[in-house]
């Protein structure tokens, strides 16, 4: 039995909610078997980040290595990298596989606040990762510090940051709009057309992980064939059942719920 494949470079949540274990979920929820490098073991719950243990860039290069030449991927998905070092072996091991999809959500902060990415890491993000990504998934204060520029606050601004972000290298964008007012509308970009992406907003405190489920759900459909506007669309509805089905967990921000969208909820 063959299956499509997803790597994930991302962090180690030990909340269970974000990084990793959202990745590797999601993708076991869509079909899709995940294989992963991790870049960052932190300990964190739903209230925040309690340390972050950075993996060597070697090593980081090293499991990723080891799965690429051996099972392949389909697509690779990068979440949070947590220095230059780290985004240099990225590079290099895209340039190795030149796998057909580079999902990458540049995962600067957690929700909770604290930084994940240093800044010259940031500067190496811009200039050597996102020439090589095929599909970018920044949500509004990420988007202002990858162009140094104030987070959006209306559609027409978020069209504007979105050819901004278009020129700095992707292939297409999804700029993830949940933190504006109103509906939670996403806006794609591939450098032709706009799509946005709308849905009504949930009044809800469960939103840890949100972004690395999404961008998740996006490899997933990508690495099934689905051209990047489909996978968006599907991503789309995946999230926003995990957001509404989150599970009250701890004292925080609990996590989404990533079966939602296959128990098809809504339908009992
Ligand atoms: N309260 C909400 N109701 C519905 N959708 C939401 C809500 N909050 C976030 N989303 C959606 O979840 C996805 C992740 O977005 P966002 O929260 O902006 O990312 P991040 O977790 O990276 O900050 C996007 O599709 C966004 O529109
Ligand atoms: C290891 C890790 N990676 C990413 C996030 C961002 O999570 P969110 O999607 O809530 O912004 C996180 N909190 N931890």
């Amino acid at each position: 039995m063959t299956i499509p494949v997803v790597l994930s470079i991302a962090g180690s949540d030990s909340g269970g909610g974000a990084g990793i274990q959202a990745d590797l979920k999601t993708c076991q929820e869509l079909g899709v078997f995940a294989t992963s490098a991790i870049t960052a073991i932190t300990a964190q719950n739903t209230v925040g980040v309690h340390q972050v243990k950075a993996i060597e860039p070697e090593m980081v290069y090293a499991q990723a290595d080891a799965v690429l030449a051996d099972i392949g991927a389909n697509v690779i998905k990068t979440g949070m990298l947590v220095g230059e070092g780290q985004i240099k072996v990225v590079s290099q091991l895209i340039d190795k596989y030149t796998p057909a999809e580079v999902v990458v959500d540049p995962v600067i902060s957690s929700t909770s606040g604290t930084q994940l990415l240093t800044n010259e890491g940031l500067a190496v993000l811009r200039k050597q990762l996102l020439p090589k990504t095929t599909l970018l998934t920044p949500n509004l204060p990420e988007a202002a510090l990858l162009l140094n520029q104030k987070e959006p606050k209306t559609i027409a601004e978020m069209k504007e940051f979105a050819i901004q972000l278009h020129q700095l290298g992707p292939r297409a964008i999804v700029l993830k709009g949940g933190h504006l007012e109103g509906d939670a509308v996403d806006l794609f970009y591939d450098g032709r057309e706009f799509i946005p992406f709308s849905a009504a907003r949930i009044k809800a405190t469960h939103t840890h992980g949100t972004g690395c489920t999404f961008a998740a759900a996006i490899a997933a459909e990508l690495a099934k064939g689905s051209n990047r506007v489909n996978a968006v669309r599907v991503a789309k509805a995946f999230i926003t059942k995990a957001i509404k089905y989150g599970f009250e967990l701890g004292e925080g921000k609990g996590p989404t719920n990533h079966a939602a969208y296959r128990q098809q909820l809504d339908k009992e």
